[in-house]
């Protein structure tokens, strides 16, 4: 392990400092792409304009024959990238597959400077985030880059959930760590063949009626990602980065794709991923706070005027604890609507300063 006084200092000569703190920036769905597809490279500066991230994907999803063209639409789209406010990031070939390494040369000393953050796929332990650590600071040393490039994880694998903590504590440049629920079932031995979202053989069923052995019982179908959610929610926190749910690939299921990313919004998740048009203004409007939960949270942290003590507001019990969860809905609210000026009238904090 690093010491602490180590942790802040560059990993090569002439590489820049580290952060010190994630940037607050809107990133409510990474939108994905196929970079090999030169329709969709042609469509970039459109689905910047509608998107918080813009993700050129290298990794699963394009065919192997296509790699080497997903790596060229990349760098095609870093050098024309010109989109302000939106953030540029690409998701690199595993770190044990024939792509991975030149995925992540290319990407730095190509389209450095255009790009914001760097998705690692099935991270297993704080061992991957090390090595990625490294390279890229030769690689922004090499090319003279000021600004360090941020790693996002996904976690997608049993050992990558066991070692959760560490990974999000590896390095200074963590983002971030997206569930990959399709290649964590596969690497658990779930027996689904979906990729993110439920399973109707995953429920509760009622109790039997005492009275009436044939009388129908409710089934209630439960959430696959309940527990991993929490946990990486819990280890992002606790090391001051940011978790997300990952894809949900039932594109015409927009019902059921809205409620899995609330559950993620609800637990703790600042975004998710978009993987078709459809899907963006779902997690816009799923992750931006509700403008009835802002005016509610704006009333609860007036009423409760320095904050400490207890009040009763419309019959509930208002106290320290609760306002500070109504201080977290409001911070969100304010943070998008800075960027957002339909969102700021939404909340009405047009012209008010909030
Ligand atoms: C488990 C994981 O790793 S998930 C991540 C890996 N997978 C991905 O990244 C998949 C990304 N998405 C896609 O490639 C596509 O959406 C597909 C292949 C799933 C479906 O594509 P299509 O069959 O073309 O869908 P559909 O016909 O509904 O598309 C409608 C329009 O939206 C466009 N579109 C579809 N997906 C996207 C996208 N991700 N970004 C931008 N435009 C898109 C299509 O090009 C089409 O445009 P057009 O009207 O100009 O012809
Ligand atoms: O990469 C994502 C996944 O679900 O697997
Ligand atoms: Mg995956």
């Amino acid at each position: 392990m690093r010491s602490p006084k180590d942790f802040f200092r560059p990993l090569a000569v002439g590489a820049p400092e580290p952060v010190r703190e994630i940037p607050v920036r809107p990133s409510r769905m990474i939108h994905f792409f196929p970079a090999s597809n030169p329709k969709m490279v042609g469509k970039v500066p459109d689905m910047a304009a509608k998107v918080d991230v813009l993700l050129a994907n290298l990794e699963d999803g394009v065919p192997a024959s296509d790699k080497e063209a997903a790596r060229s639409g990349l760098v095609d789209v870093g050098k024309a990238w010109s989109a302000e406010g939106t953030q540029l990031w690409t998701r690199v070939n595993s770190l044990d597959s024939p792509w991975g390494l030149d995925d992540l040369t290319t990407a730095v000393t190509e389209v450095g400077e255009a790009l914001d953050v760097i998705m690692i796929p099935k991270v297993e332990g704080p061992e991957d985030i090390h090595y990625v650590d490294r390279l890229l600071a030769q690689l922004e040393a090499k090319v003279g880059l000021t600004e360090p490039l941020l790693v996002h994880a996904i976690l997608e694998t049993a050992r990558g959930v066991a070692n959760v903590e560490e990974i999000c504590a590896a390095s200074p440049r963590m983002q971030g760590l997206s569930l990959g629920p399709a290649d964590l079932a596969a690497n658990r031995r779930m027996k689904t063949t979906r990729v993110g979202g439920g399973h109707p053989g995953y429920l509760v069923r009622q109790d039997p009626d005492a009275e009436d052995d044939d009388a129908p019982r409710a089934t209630y179908q439960q959430d696959l990602w309940h527990y991993t959610v929490a946990r990486m929610v819990d280890a992002c926190v606790a090391n001051g980065i940011l978790p997300y749910y990952g894809p949900f690939g039932d594109i015409k299921d927009t019902t059921a794709c809205e409620d899995q990313f609330r559950n993620a919004y609800l637990l703790g998740c600042v975004g998710a991923w978009s993987l078709h048009p459809v899907q963006i203004d779902i997690a816009k409007k799923v992750f931006s706070p509700d403008p009835d939960d802002v005016a509610h949270a704006q009333r609860v942290i007036e009423a409760m005027g320095d904050g400490t003590g207890a009040v009763m507001l419309d019959g509930k019990m208002e106290d320290d604890a609760s306002v500070k969860q109504c201080h977290v809905i409001l911070s969100l609210a304010q943070e998008l609507a800075a960027d957002d000026p339909e969102l700021a009238d939404l909340y009405g904090f047009a012209g008010k300063g909030a």
